[in-house]
């Protein structure tokens, strides 16, 4: 059961047109920090998910999207905090992608995924695109 206080966040797996996926490292202070992340962040209230992806997306990593599918929902408890994350497979978005926030980014095959230090709520996310 996904706990009441349980921070929903809207994350998006970005997939360029060579198949490769986006990721970022997380800011060393942030919770999580110095693990690698897909972009996203919190729901704010009376915003769907939908809408907190775009923007999220738009604010993190300068790209309009323009079609997205869900891809899985994952609840996870850390000893600190418990997150859902919504995950969203972005297929197709205008911009060139880019980190607005400083954070070191790369695109990276699905098959290498694995090598990278991901948060423990993103092992079924990275296993299902690894597959
Ligand atoms: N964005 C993102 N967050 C993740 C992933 N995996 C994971 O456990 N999280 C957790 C870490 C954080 O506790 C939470 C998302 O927080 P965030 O720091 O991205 O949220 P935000 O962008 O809205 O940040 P802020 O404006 O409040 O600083 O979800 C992931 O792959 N991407
Ligand atoms: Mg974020």
């Amino acid at each position: 059961m996904a706990k009441s206080n349980a921070i929903h966040v809207a994350v998006g797996v970005i997939e360029n047109t060579d198949g490769a996926i986006f990721i970022s490292r997380r800011h060393q202070h942030l919770h999580q920090g110095d693990k690698w992340e897909f972009p996203g962040g919190k729901v704010e209230t009376d915003e769907s998910v939908y809408d907190a992806l775009c923007r999220e997306l738009q604010e993190e990593c300068n790209i309009q999207v323009t079609s997205a599918t869900p891809f899985t929902v994952i609840q996870f408890d850390y000893p600190d905090k418990s997150v859902i994350l919504d995950v969203w497979h972005v297929h197709s978005f205008t911009g060139t992608v880019h980190q607005r926030e400083g954070q070191e980014w790369r695109w990276v095959d699905r098959s290498e995924l694995e090598a990278y230090p991901f948060p423990e709520a993103n092992t079924r996310i990275v296993d299902l695109l690894a597959k």
